[in-house]
């Protein structure tokens, strides 16, 4: 079965990863100055004293008999939602927390050793989206898709095998948290297993495809004109992100701007992304999002992007589709929109979208380029 390695080979993203040492930086280099960063940003503060209303991000507890209602609304109304109550220990989330803590402690020349090919999927480096900004940003990641221990063995050359097991853990874990989530939120559209079909048959969740994405956050000397992760949208069904006790994760929300998401002790956020979108007829749009960083700490952050099985086609399915609701999207394989988002970005969703909008504005993604201007 075709991987999703393959999705980067016909457009590999050159990138050079190598960076200065962020922590010996006294001020911020002009390759990495950002402006208008805080536009339209919702603090921290806001959201504290207005937990209930709509300015803040949805929290959902997965015991609640209504968690599917309300992932709907959350999804409809955000594109994403913390959960809370999820069941994965929090010694786990710990434990991969210090995993790429680890990993990024180390020297710049051994992170080197396990550099992420431009056309491959796994790999130290910087973000694959810094080749569509004039910008550089502050962060470094790692990426992990099938078996890290070729790369850990080389980051690791003694206790490899420790890291191995904390990071296989936590994907057969996450793996089922995503099934069920998943479930969830096809139940909030009227949607049941049953109904789910990959390739004309019952889906197996079993072969759904994910990678790991492991973030560092470094300390930063001008905080409020770098950029930790530019505006982008996941191109995942749906991505469980842990990150830790300090902020810097923002969601666009229309009509309110950039609003923070508070960390919150155990939570896991979930982004809805751009296979979703296209699943549910572009009903649970999936989220901008961006990440900002501090002076005083470094912020990691781990990410579960989870998507189907990379040769799958996904497409608007048949019960949100009708004469009065066409498809608005094509059908187009996991591997197929990487390849695609390589090349286009923010606009790969635009690419594979068969009809304009009703109210005749772009894609939320369209936008999104231009939503911070650098220089
Ligand atoms: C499966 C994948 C999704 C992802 C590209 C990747 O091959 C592995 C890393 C993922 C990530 C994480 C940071 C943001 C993002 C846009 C990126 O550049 O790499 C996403 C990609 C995505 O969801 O499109
Ligand atoms: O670090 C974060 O909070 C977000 C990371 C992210 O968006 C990603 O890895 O796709
Ligand atoms: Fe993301």
């Amino acid at each position: 079965m075709p991987s999703l390695s393959e999705a980067y080979r016909a457009h590999p993203v050159h990138i050079n990863h190598k960076h200065p040492d962020f922590n010996s930086l006294q001020e911020l280099p002009e390759s990495y100055t950002w402006t208008n960063l805080d536009d339209h940003t919702i603090s921290n503060n806001n959201i504290m004293k207005d937990t209930s209303s709509n300015s803040s991000v949805p929290i959902i507890d997965l015991s609640d008999p209504n968690a599917s209602k309300l992932i709907g609304h959350a999804c409809k109304t955000w594109g994403v939602y913390q959960v809370v109550n999820h069941g994965i220990p929090l010694s786990l989330l710990d434990d991969i927390q210090w995993v790429g803590q680890t990993l990024f402690s180390l020297p710049s020349n051994q992170k080197l050793k396990a550099i992420r090919s431009p056309d491959g999927v796994s790999g130290y480096g910087l973000a694959r989206i810094s080749s569509f900004f004039p910008k550089l940003m502050w962060s470094e990641g790692f990426t992990i898709f099938g078996s890290p221990l070729d790369h850990f063995r080389q980051l690791w050359p003694q206790d490899y095998a420790k890291y191995c097991d904390i990071v296989l853990q936590y994907d057969e874990t996450m793996k089922k948290l995503a099934e069920k989530l998943m479930l969830l939120m096809l139940d909030s559209l009227g949607i049941t297993k049953e109904d789910f079909k990959w390739a004309g048959s019952k889906a197996q969740f079993e072969k759904a495809c994910a990678a790991l994405q492991l973030n560092s956050y470094p300390i930063c000397p001008d905080p409020d004109r770098a950029m930790g992760l530019a505006p982008h949208t996941d191109s995942t069904f749906l991505t469980i992100l842990s990150q830790s006790d300090i902020s810097g994760l923002q969601v666009q929300r229309e009509g309110f701007g950039w609003v923070t998401v508070p960390p919150l002790q155990g939570g896991l956020v979930v982004n809805v992304g751009d296979l979703f979108h296209i699943l549910s007829n572009g009903l649970y749009p999936s989220v901008l999002h961006r990440v900002l960083v501090n002076r005083t700490r470094q912020r990691f952050s781990v990410a579960y992007l989870y998507g189907p099985p990379s040769n799958v086609e996904i497409c608007p399915h048949a019960k949100l589709v009708g004469p009065t609701q066409p498809p608005l999207y094509r059908s187009v394989t996991w591997n197929e929109y990487l390849g695609t988002k390589a090349k286009h970005f923010n606009k790969a969703l635009s690419s594979v979208r068969l009809c304009a909008p009703i109210n005749g504005l772009f894609d939320v993604n369209d936008s999104n380029k231009s939503s911070v201007q650098v220089g």
